[in-house]
């Protein structure tokens, strides 16, 4: 596997349900749409999905309820076998892994977090978090100074002999947090870990999650029905509309070109200036005058500037090369609202 192998790749998948998907998507016209597969007695969970997730990225699945986003990521781990297309995890084709080579990639390279903390309740802190290491066979000793290691990493520390009830909503999703790491993961998914957290809490917990992501730099699927959290956290957010993917793209890039009508939509009321950053509006080869911005800086970041300079063109570089100029203007247009 080259090192620019996508962790994991899908290919044209489809996920049917019904009551012969196979026959079904082989028969079927291409270009059927959601409603005729609908109204011919199937649901299509995923429909035509080809996307990839890089090593170190995290990729947010966004899409209303129903529109297929966790069905796809149990696709990612054949927790549902697909109806049509290929998904390889490391460049090896999933669908043709025997049964017992797969659950142990699933054992040795996946971790899942989900909504309801599924913690033991009559177990402490450190037990829970021990759980899967004790699954895998692993003595005492270490199972302890492992558990240690991610309680400590993700905030716990002090309360490892507390029982979940004696833990806020919060605490308890850091201890399914902490059990999931506590087997170092490769591939890590987390389908909508925060809905059940209140909204500070869960904003607390996001940039606990991004803290640990920098120290960690996991490639990570991480489902949300949330655009806000998705802004906040992703690398590229896929975004589902009917078990298919309508766009897929970095944040930036989302909400300065939405590819469907139904993104715009989501756009719609984001604060541009806090997701658009100078990287994105710098064009290839264009010149500015004077000091340079780093790519990184936010349109918000950089107000202050935008409204005192003058220049037209200002120089825009990252990790200290020039990668072009971006137009103040367009940069001031987002700022206030104004881009045509
Ligand atoms: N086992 C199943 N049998 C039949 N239909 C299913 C099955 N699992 C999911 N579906 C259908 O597939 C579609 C996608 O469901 P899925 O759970 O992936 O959506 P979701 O985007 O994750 O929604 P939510 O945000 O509510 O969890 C839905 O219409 C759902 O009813």
């Amino acid at each position: 596997m080259s090192a620019d192998t996508p962790v994991i790749s899908c290919k044209n998948v489809w996920k049917i349900f019904g009551k012969d998907p196979k026959g079904y998507l082989e028969s079927m016209s291409p270009g059927t749409s959601y409603d005729e597969i609908r109204a011919d007695g199937y649901i299509a969970g995923v429909k035509d999905v080809s996307i990839d997730v890089h090593k170190g990225e995290m990729l947010v699945i966004m899409g209303l309820s129903g529109s297929g986003k966790s069905t796809l990521v149990r696709c990612f781990s054949r927790l549902h076998d697909i109806t049509g297309g290929t998904i390889s995890v490391e460049g090896q084709d999933i669908m043709s892994l025997p049964e017992k080579e797969l659950i142990e990639l699933r054992r040795s390279k996946m971790g899942m977090v989900f909504q309801s903390f599924g913690l033991l309740p009559h177990r402490t802190v450190l037990q829970n978090v021990a759980f899967p290491l004790e699954m895998r066979g692993q003595d005492r000793h270490t199972r302890r100074e492992r558990a240690m290691e991610v309680v400590k990493l993700v905030g716990l520390e002090g309360r490892e002999d507390y029982f979940p009830r004696e833990l806020s909503g919060g605490q308890q999703q850091r201890v399914g947090i902490a059990r999931s790491l506590a087997i170092e993961p490769d591939i890590w998914f987390l389908d909508e870990p925060f809905s059940a957290l209140d909204p500070l809490i869960r904003k607390e917990m996001q940039d606990e999650f991004l803290r640990l992501q920098q120290m960690l730099n996991k490639s990570i699927v991480f489902i949300t029905h949330d655009f806000d959290e998705a802004l906040r956290l992703a690398d590229r957010i896929a975004i589902m509309k009917d078990g298919a993917v309508e766009q897929c793209d970095t944040p930036d890039r989302i909400v300065l070109n939405p590819a469907t009508e139904y993104v715009r939509k989501f756009t719609e009321d984001v604060d541009k200036a806090r997701v658009v950053h100078a990287g994105v509006l710098a064009q290839a080869g264009a010149k500015g005058e004077g000091e340079p911005v780093d790519a990184k800086a936010t349109v918000q970041g950089m107000a202050r500037m935008l409204v005192n300079d003058s220049r037209e063109m200002i120089p825009v570089q990252k990790n200290n090369t020039l990668i072009g100029a971006m137009s103040r203007k367009a940069a001031l247009d987002i700022l206030l609202g104004t881009e045509g």
